[in-house]
């Protein structure tokens, strides 16, 4: 269920654009060309009232005089004008979509790193709006906004001088009236800034209501909630345009508010413009010119007034995305990590562990948990629901940590060991098995990236999955498409453990599917999983009973703590948890 969780203060600092600088400072050659191209457009866009002054006061009255010169001056701004935008947009372009491709990128590695602390406490929809949503912001920043407020400045500034050049008196009057323009902008940004913040977290609530309704269609439609669905979806829809049409009323009184007193005052200077030309004491000319820069100075002004609110707006997401990058894994191998015994045994122990997860503190998920497991030895883990059997196997991998108490793999605690070392020893076979929307071949690689096509038939063969393997249209090529939903469970549990035998790793962990496949089916499995176990260290949360029957011992698990432990048989025996949870589990235990 998605709820709109409080988002905490965020800190929309200008400060955090400079995440954006370490990004595109990477390409200084770039960044040159497009100054380049900057300087040079602004440069003859600047020109350009200068030419019309000498056309108007020499051009048109040079009395049967040669006009073409002024023309020729004219004619070569304009050529310099077109090859410097387009250099300019290029580049600039060319820096904005880097940018964001290697932002997404480090976000991406980074995100990779993390424990699965991270991932449940924050929502998997957020993560991605922010490497999609908020990348394209800063694309926005670096391919045009940054580029736009160098160029109004430019202009703005360059526009100024020459004003003063031109006439000092008027461009004092002109000058007056800059604060009264500022003013408002100042006042309005700020209270743009935070309805794009409430606007971008509105949008946010509608991209996770799209993902959860996308993920669980089906869900939806058995329930026949989809009215209910549609009408979530459009109170967080409306939300959404609420909030943007408020950012939009804002922006567009603050767009008309700065254009309307830049022109307002530029006409009042004009005014005294027209009547010192009256007097004389200036040109036809210089007038033309004074308009047509004044013209230019006031569209940079205005256009520098959006550039605040995108720039507000970049800071947000560049700090959501700094923090990102700079979340810490909280697993991670120690600066001199134990190196594991060379020899693979497969030895898996738990001395004394106790371990809460971080989002349910209340809970000891293991209490006090010692167990130890001998290389080639079959455990089999049961036990009633929430007794900490799938914990069991997140802290073998490490997952997580323990508060107290030590896991070891092959003697090395897990604390001190590298956790990519630690997994390389482990093969592991979850009760869903997920299937990349990759080929079939990509799919069983998983297990180990550099196996070759004879591997991987031989894996198939021996997990019973060639056989659905050779009858795919273009067999390991084929696409297996968004969670493999052309494959039926059993073979999806085929799959991995085509995978498993494929990592071909000395501890075995594996999650038996509750699912309940056809005798054939189940035979196929079952058959192959046999294999797989032979030779390692296998760890198995049992849902079946040819499982618990065949491991060398099975334990008990209830409240995070072993109740009972021994074979299937002596435990039937007994009038305990086990004979009692078989008795409801296993349909067959009268065998
Ligand atoms: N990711 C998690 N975050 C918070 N609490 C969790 C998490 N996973 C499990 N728990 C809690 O830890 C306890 C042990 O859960 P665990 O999944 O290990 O039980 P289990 O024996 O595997 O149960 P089941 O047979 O239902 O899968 C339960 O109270 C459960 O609610």
């Amino acid at each position: 269920m998605v709820e709109s969780t409080p988002t905490p203060p965020r800190r929309r600092k200008m400060g955090n654009l400079a995440l954006i600088w370490h990004f595109a400072s990477r390409y200084p050659g770039h960044i040159a060309m497009a100054a380049l191209g900057l300087i040079f457009a602004a440069g003859a866009t600047l020109a350009i009232p200068s030419g019309f002054r000498r056309v108007i006061d020499k051009g048109f009255i040079a009395d049967g005089g040669d006009v073409s010169p002024y023309f020729h001056y004219l004619l070569m701004i304009v050529v310099v004008l077109a090859l410097a935008t387009a250099l300019r947009f290029y580049f600039v372009s060319w820096l904005g979509e880097r940018v964001v491709a290697d932002v997404r990128a480090a976000v991406h590695r980074n995100l990779l790193t993390l424990a699965p602390r991270f991932f449940e406490e924050n929502r998997p929809s957020e993560i991605a709006s922010r490497l999609t949503a908020d990348t394209s912001v800063i694309e926005q920043i670096v391919g045009t906004t940054v580029s736009v407020a160098l160029r109004n400045i430019l202009l703005a500034l360059g526009g100024l001088i020459y004003l003063f050049t031109l006439a000092p008196k008027l461009t004092g009057l002109l000058l007056l009236g800059i604060p009264v323009v500022i003013v408002p902008i100042i006042v309005l940004g700020r209270r743009l800034r935070l309805m794009s913040r409430y606007s971008q977290d509105r949008i946010a609530d509608v991209g996770a209501i799209i993902a959860e309704t996308l993920s669980a269609m089906k869900i939806v439609q058995a329930f026949g909630q989809e009215d209910r669905e549609s009408r979530r979806f459009g109170t967080a829809v409306d939300a959404a345009f609420l909030a943007a049409r408020r950012r939009i009323l804002v922006r567009a009184v603050m767009t008309s508010l700065v254009i309307g007193l830049v022109f307002g005052s530029v006409t009042l200077v004009m005014w005294q413009g027209a009547v010192d030309v009256a007097s004389g004491r200036l040109s036809g000319g210089t007038i033309a010119a004074f308009v047509i820069t004044g013209g230019l100075v006031a569209g940079a002004l205005g256009a520098l007034s959006e550039v605040y609110g995108d720039l507000l707006r970049g800071a947000g997401a560049a700090g959501r995305l700094a923090e990102l990058l700079a979340e810490l894994p909280d697993i991670a191998p120690p600066a001199v990590p134990t190196i594991l015994p060379a020899v693979a045994e497969g030895r898996l122990s738990f001395d004394n562990v106790t371990f809460r997860y971080p989002t349910r503190p209340e809970i000891k998920a293991l209490d006090d948990f010692t167990l130890t497991v001998s290389p080639g030895e079959m455990v089999a883990v049961v036990g009633p629901s929430g007794a900490g059997k799938s914990t069991l196997i997140q802290l073998a991998q490490r997952f997580y940590d323990p508060e107290t108490g030590t896991v070891r793999v092959d003697g090395v605690p897990l604390r001190e060991a590298d956790p990519s070392a630690v997994r390389a020893r482990i093969a592991m076979v979850p009760q869903e098995t997920v299937i990349f929307a990759a080929s079939a071949r990509d799919n069983l690689r998983y297990g180990r990236w550099d196996a070759n096509d004879a591997d991987i038939w031989a894996a198939a063969e021996a997990a019973n999955a060639a056989e659905f393997l050779r009858d795919l249209p273009q067999g390991l090529e084929t696409f297996m498409g968004e969670g493999g939903a052309r494959l039926s469970g059993g073979q999806r549990q085929r799959l991995a453990i085509a995978r498993a035998l494929l990592r071909n790793a000395p501890l075995l962990l594996l999650d038996e599917a509750t699912s309940a496949l056809d005798a054939e089916s189940e035979r196929l499995v079952q058959d192959a999983l046999e294999r797989l176990m032979v030779g390692r260290t296998t760890i198995v949360i049992a849902h079946r009973l040819a499982t618990v029957r065949a491991a060398d011992r099975i334990i008990v698990m209830d409240r995070g703590r072993i109740v009972e432990q021994g074979t299937h048989e002596r435990l039937s025996l007994d009038s305990g948890l086990y004979a009692r949870l078989a008795r409801l589990q296993f349909d067959n235990i009268a065998d």
